[in-house]
């Protein structure tokens, strides 16, 4: 039995997080009655990305990294990935100069660790080009940690290099199942807790090596729609706080999902997958405009777009969402991208640039990294394919906020994703 002492402990721990939610809520909640209450032609210049400060920001913390990007420690190419991945999803490139700094640093730093190596490479992908692409070797290594994440990292690596095989992927399903929780979200580790970093790493591997299907995909969409919360944005895990990078780890999980044949997407090439949905049915027409607010209007926090009350991040509904087809056969998102736009731009924007886990906190490229992917998932969450341009509607703010179309497996934009394909195939 529980001793007094540790329940008395986890009580105070549950009050201290819900006194946490509370906190940020309210502040979420104050920043979007001030932007309500203003008048529209003030609101589209709040709605605004300020790309100039991003983009200054980004290089300025590419600059930092060094003259010549001398120190080798696991973080500097993260750092490479984030800046000159959020720098390519603003349609900017870096000079000359600063380029060859990066591949000449990138090309001294992919062996020692799998994630480390992920980074370089999307960063190489990124700066594209011969002098970047060939300067990756495509060697293989085994040994370092094991986990959802490093199952992630060494596909995606050997998938976007073309060396990926039989024997690299040996396990690899089996694996990711087993961290399948009964929540339905993928965890770190088998036994661990459903995370969405973790969910994203294990849905996108399973595609890449032709095995989505052996996921539960039914609880999963329960799991990840259930994450996105009152604040508009998304939470990592059941019952913690709401935060922008999870705009792409949760974000990117609709946009895998989105793509898969079963749920009326293209697919990916080689990996479509078959699945035989099960949903709760509910009746044609009930959602068609679930996230058609075309107007940039702030949601009110507390309400969804039909005027319900909704509980914050509720665990208690069962395959609630569904495949959303329109009247006209429009595929609709899974998930409420204006609501998310609006929670990056309003909550994780900072208007000198960079972005930030959430109100209160400080920019760092990381967020900056993945508000921005999200961003970009958003945007495109209703195009069929990535060269169909996402219409006005789909877009919170000024369409000039419109970012460059991702690959969702790798994070890498998709021009620069098939520069690489097209390299790589070639030997
Ligand atoms: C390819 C790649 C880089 C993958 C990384 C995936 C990723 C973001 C994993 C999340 C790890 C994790 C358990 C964070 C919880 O942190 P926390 O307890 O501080 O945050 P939380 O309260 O939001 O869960
Ligand atoms: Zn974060």
């Amino acid at each position: 039995m529980e001793g007094e002492g540790a329940a008395t402990e986890r009580q105070r721990r549950a009050t201290a997080s819900q006194v946490d939610q509370w906190a940020v809520q309210d502040h979420v909640f104050k920043i979007y009655g001030a932007f309500a209450s203003i008048p529209r032609s003030a609101q589209s210049v709040i709605l605004e990305l300020q790309r100039d400060k991003h983009v200054e920001y980004l290089t300025r913390g590419l600059q930092q990294l060094g003259p010549s990007f001398v120190v080798l420690d696991a973080n500097r190419p993260w750092l490479c990935y984030w800046i000159l991945h959020s720098i390519a999803l603003l349609g900017e490139s870096v000079d000359d100069e600063l380029e060859d700094n990066a591949i000449d640093f990138l090309s001294r730093c992919q062996m020692p660790h799998l994630a480390t190596t992920y980074a370089a490479v999307n960063s190489l992908v990124t700066l594209g080009g011969n002098k970047a692409l060939s300067s990756i070797n495509r060697w293989m290594h085994d040994a370092g940690e094991i986990d959802v994440r490093a199952c992630y990292t060494a596909i995606s690596v050997a998938s976007i290099l073309n060396i990926l095989d039989d024997e690299l992927a040996k396990g690899v399903g089996n694996y990711i199942l087993s961290c399948q929780t009964y929540e339905g979200g993928i965890a770190g580790e088998p036994g661990s807790e459903a995370h969405g970093g973790y969910t994203f790493c294990g849905l996108a591997a399973m595609i890449l090596i032709n095995q989505a299907n052996r996921l539960d995909l039914a609880s999963l969409i329960d799991w990840v729609a259930f994450r996105q919360g009152v604040e508009c944005g998304f939470q990592g895990r059941t019952n913690k706080l709401v935060d922008g990078c999870y705009s792409f780890w949760q974000g990117g999980v609709f946009a895998l999902l989105q793509r898969l044949p079963a749920f009326g997407g293209e697919g990916f090439g080689t990996s479509d997958v078959e699945v035989e949905w099960v949903s709760d049915s509910t009746s044609e027409g009930d959602d068609e405009d679930r996230d058609s607010s075309d107007d940039n209007e702030a949601l009110h926090p507390e309400q969804d777009q039909e005027g319900h009350q909704s509980s914050s991040h509720s665990p208690e509904s069962s395959t609630a969402v569904h495949i959303q087809h329109s009247r006209h056969n429009q595929l609709e998102p899974l998930f409420h991208t204006m609501a998310l736009q609006q929670y990056i731009v309003l909550c994780s924007q900072e208007q000198e640039g960079g972005f930030r886990d959430k109100p209160g906190k400080a920019r760092d490229y990381y967020h900056t990294c993945y508000c921005l992917s999200g961003l970009s998932v958003c945007q495109y969450s209703r195009s069929k394919n990535e060269n169909s341009p996402p219409l006005p509607t789909s877009v919170l703010g000024p369409y000039s906020n419109l970012l460059e179309p991702i690959h969702p497996l790798y994070n890498v934009v998709s021009r620069q994703y098939h520069d690489a394909q097209d390299f790589f195939s070639k030997y």
